[in-house]
């Protein structure tokens, strides 16, 4: 594809994130537009169609992508329904953003990397969005630079101020530290070989049942560690930090000091509260880079192969937390497509 024309997109999900992506390719983003929605809930649909010029609701994905006005798809469903909107998209050999996890488990992701390469190019791009974010970016750079040295240990907080009533203990892992996965085998450019979750007795403010927080350590099979602090009803504020240590120095992101204000006897600033405003810039840099290189007839970004390892990872992670222990990851070997 080389398309002069703007992309025309057909966005899969309209909750939370689809709404959003919505609103972005609608508004924010350049070189796009909005052509259809699709949502099982039909009202839901109709009403985000409602707001974009020359939108139609549908509320199967397969009728979406058969439309001739549709060039690519962005999946903004829950993580179990992607699999069936993935193969939909490579049946209309359609390129495709798609939201993370790029399916819940590694055997479904194994499913979607073999189609893939049936059709013998990449075609999606998987919404890992914090290799966007421009402090990540900064820290790549740094890490790629070799300043600090080899990189040791990267510890990593991830907060959130409350969890959504389905969340279980294993969504910990699975729908949250799913990122600290990716980050880490972004910036190491290790592949994580095993999983160990420690468990501190739960916040009483989190809901009965559910093991929050969790301590989860990752190894890498290039000797790191990458330790992670999983807290999803933390209460004051949205907060996702890192900092690496190297044989020859450290570097921190996330500490979020961007406005810092002194007032009445004291200083400070705002936590953020959400995903939607402390990624909002990486949000719009990720679909604008999709947008712009879809244009362009390629594909960027994380690729199948990192939804698959993320998966697997994920997966033995739930089994750590699950079974206790230190669980070791075992992934096929990294097909042609993806090397
Ligand atoms: N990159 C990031 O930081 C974030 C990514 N996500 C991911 O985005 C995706 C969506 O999450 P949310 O918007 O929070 O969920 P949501 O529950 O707010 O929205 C999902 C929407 O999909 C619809 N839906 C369900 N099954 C469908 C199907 N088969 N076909 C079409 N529509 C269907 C639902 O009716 C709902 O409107 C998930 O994969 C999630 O992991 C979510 C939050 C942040
Ligand atoms: O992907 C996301 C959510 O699904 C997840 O539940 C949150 O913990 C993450 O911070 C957010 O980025």
């Amino acid at each position: 594809m080389n398309r002069r024309e703007p992309l025309r997109v057909a966005v899969i999900g309209t909750g939370r994130m689809g709404a959003d992506h919505v609103r972005r390719i609608d508004r924010v983003v350049s070189g796009a537009r909005v052509t259809a929605v699709v949502d099982t809930d039909a009202e839901r649909a109709k009403a985000v169609a409602a707001g974009v010029d020359g939108c139609a609701a549908y509320t199967d994905p397969a009728a979406a992508m058969a439309a001739a006005d549709v060039d690519a798809v962005l999946v903004a469903s829950p993580g179990p329904a992607h699999e069936a909107a993935l193969l939909a998209a490579f049946a209309h050999d359609l390129p495709v953003l798609c939201e993370k996890p790029l399916t819940p488990d590694a055997a479904s992701a194994l499913r979607v990397m073999e189609a893939e390469q049936a059709l013998g190019h990449r075609r999606v791009q998987v919404g890992f969005m914090r290799r966007y974010d421009t402090e990540y970016v900064r820290l790549k750079a740094l890490l790629e630079s070799g300043q600090l040295g080899r990189p040791l240990m990267l510890h990593n907080r991830h907060r959130n101020v409350a969890s959504p009533p389905f969340f279980t203990s294993a969504m910990l892992i699975s729908d949250s530290v799913a990122h600290e996965v990716d980050a880490t085998r972004w910036l190491l450019g290790h592949e994580i070989s095993a999983v160990t979750v420690l468990r501190p007795t739960p916040s009483s403010g989190a809901p009965d049942g559910l093991r929050d927080p969790q301590f989860v350590v990752l190894e890498t099979d290039g000797g790191a560690l990458s330790d992670v602090e999983i807290f999803v009803n933390c209460g004051f504020g949205y907060q996702v930090q890192a900092e690496v240590v190297c044989e020859r120095g450290t570097a921190r992101i996330g500490d979020g000091h961007a406005l810092v204000t002194h007032m009445a006897g004291r200083w400070g600033g705002t936590i953020t509260q959400d995903w939607t405003d402390r990624f909002a810039q990486a949000y719009d840099d990720e679909i604008q880079a999709w947008v712009d290189t879809t244009r362009r007839g390629g594909v960027t970004g994380p690729s199948t192969w990192d939804g698959y390892a993320a998966a697997a990872v994920c997966e033995a992670g739930v089994r750590a937390l699950e079974e206790g222990g230190r669980v070791e990851v075992a992934l096929v070997e990294k097909p042609a497509l993806y090397r």
